[in-house]
């Protein structure tokens, strides 16, 4: 089946690096989330996939090949970048049967992938007038034509409403879920977490992580909540190199660099009485954040990520 390959992919424009040194591989049936705040880079890793820019160092290929050297492009991989990007006084229909014959495909798929994202009944109206939420569907339209076996989406959920919100997440688990390779981007760690199966978090055009969704909230340090009515005592205990303790209300702490089950034993060994023992669970957000906080490229005064 069909992949995205990555490798050593580094993007400068003149002294701004872009994309740096990126190296990841976007696999079939499976939803992969494109992850990093404003800036992050990848645009422009989409923009080099689809050959709209040249790489300064590395390559990506679809299905093995660069994409320009495709023998059948549309076939292989479809892309939706900027959904505004289509000539304003054409239909709907018109704009889709242009690419469908400048690409050798058949007509006939022109009414079906209209169908397929609910545009049938404005087909004739021109793209110009259509809603940010239309265009969006207009562009996955042509995204889908060529029935490609790689589909490419660059936050396709911006600026969309509740209902093209759900329309396009479900869109994406079906075409996950017939086999296809599908890579999405956004900034939001709450959108890929309903959308994603896999994540390729970036910061600063640099891999900040690169693993099946549940695994972002392990990365990181845990924190465990410890209560007990000797505080002093346990602290004192597990004082150690790597081991941060907060002391928040009485008797609570916060302990990071140990799991829950070396501080049960190491309070059994002291006699101290612990009352509570609970590791807390990273948000998904938390864990973005953490993963994120050195590489946000415009973070405001006071931000907090
Ligand atoms: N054509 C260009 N010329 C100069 N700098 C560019 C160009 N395109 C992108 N950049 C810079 O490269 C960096 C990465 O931008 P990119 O658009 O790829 O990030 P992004 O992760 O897609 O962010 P966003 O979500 O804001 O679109 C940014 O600092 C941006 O200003």
């Amino acid at each position: 089946m069909a992949t995205i390959e990555i490798r050593g992919l580094t993007k400068r424009f003149g002294a701004r690096t872009a994309v740096d040194d990126l190296t990841f591989t976007v696999r079939p049936g499976q939803v992969t989330g494109f992850l990093g705040p404003n800036g992050a880079g990848k645009t422009t890793t989409m923009r080099v996939i689809l050959g709209l820019d040249a790489p300064t160092a590395g390559t990506a290929t679809v299905d093995g090949h660069r994409y320009r050297d495709l023998p059948q492009p549309m076939r292989t991989m479809g892309a939706l970048l900027d959904a505004r990007a289509v000539h304003p006084s054409r239909t709907a229909r018109s704009h889709l049967r242009c690419l469908a014959r400048s690409n050798g495909l058949p007509d006939a798929r022109v009414d079906e992938v209209l169908a397929d994202v609910g545009l049938t009944d404005v087909a004739g109206q021109r793209a110009g007038r259509f809603s940010l939420g239309m265009s969006q569907r207009l562009g996955i339209a042509a995204a889908l034509l060529g029935d490609p076996a790689v589909l490419m989406f660059d936050e396709p959920v911006n600026g969309l409403d509740t209902e093209g919100i759900r329309w396009i997440r479900a869109l994406m688990r079906r075409l996950a879920a017939e086999g296809r390779t599908v890579l999405v981007s956004s900034h939001l760690m709450s959108e890929m977490a309903l959308t994603a199966d896999h994540l390729v978090v970036v910061g600063r055009g640099r891999l900040l992580a690169d693993c099946p969704l549940p695994d972002v909230l392990t990365q990181g340090d845990r924190t465990v909540l410890v209560r007990t009515p000797t505080p002093s005592d346990l602290i004192a205990r597990l004082s150690a190199d790597g081991v941060t303790i907060r002391s928040d209300a009485a008797g609570e702490l916060l302990v990071t660099g140990l799991d829950s089950e070396d501080i049960g034993h190491i309070a059994a060994a002291a006699g101290i009485v612990l009352t509570e023992l609970t590791p807390q669970r990273a948000s998904l957000e938390d864990a973005f954040t953490a993963l994120t906080s050195d590489s946000v490229e415009f973070a405001g005064a006071g931000s907090e990520s």
